[in-house]
């Protein structure tokens, strides 16, 4: 199963950058024998100052048609690390070909996109920086992995 990070906003280089890109392939690594990866960063760019609205028809185009779609949003699902695995898992198995994480800006997300979302995933009910939601996702997704894995990096 193909994994999409759709994000707003480029990030080049910088520490975050770094974590993103190190918790990724750590993810590719420890999924390819499950059947989960290669994931993509999918980075968008509105320049013309349009707002969520136009940030939604960017990643709109950004999301592999037929995707599971999942918005990250504070007011969305809590979930512990290995339900999250858990329904990684679910998903994977039901066949699914491309899964797609989307996170807004600094606006949040178009309404309208958030309503066409097949769940919306909260880590917890703060508002975190769009930035370090990149961070937190790639971490978990990594740790999903492992967690189904029966790696040791998940311990309780
Ligand atoms: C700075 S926040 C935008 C906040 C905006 N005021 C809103 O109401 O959505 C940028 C993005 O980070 C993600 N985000 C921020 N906090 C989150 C949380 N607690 N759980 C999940 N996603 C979060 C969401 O995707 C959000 O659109």
């Amino acid at each position: 199963m193909r994994v999409h990070l759709c994000v707003v906003g480029r990030l080049r280089f910088g520490p975050e950058r770094d974590l993103i890109d190190d918790y990724l392939k750590r993810f590719d690594r420890t999924g390819r024998a499950l059947g989960l990866g290669p994931v993509t960063l999918l980075e968008v760019e509105d320049r013309k100052g349009g707002g969520m609205a136009a940030e939604a028809a960017l990643l709109r185009k950004a999301i592999p048609s037929g995707a599971r779609l999942c918005v990250l949003d504070e007011r969305g699902k809590l979930m512990s690390s290995p339900d999250f695995a858990r329904q990684l898992g679910e998903i994977r198995d039901a066949g699914t070909g491309d899964l797609a994480f989307v996170i807004g800006g600094a606006d949040g997300i178009d309404p309208s996109l958030r309503a066409e979302a097949d769940m919306a995933l909260s880590f917890g009910q703060m508002v975190w920086p769009h930035m370090l939601v990149r961070v937190m996702l790639s971490e978990q997704l990594y740790r999903a992995a492992s967690i189904l894995a029966g790696s040791p990096y998940h311990r309780i």
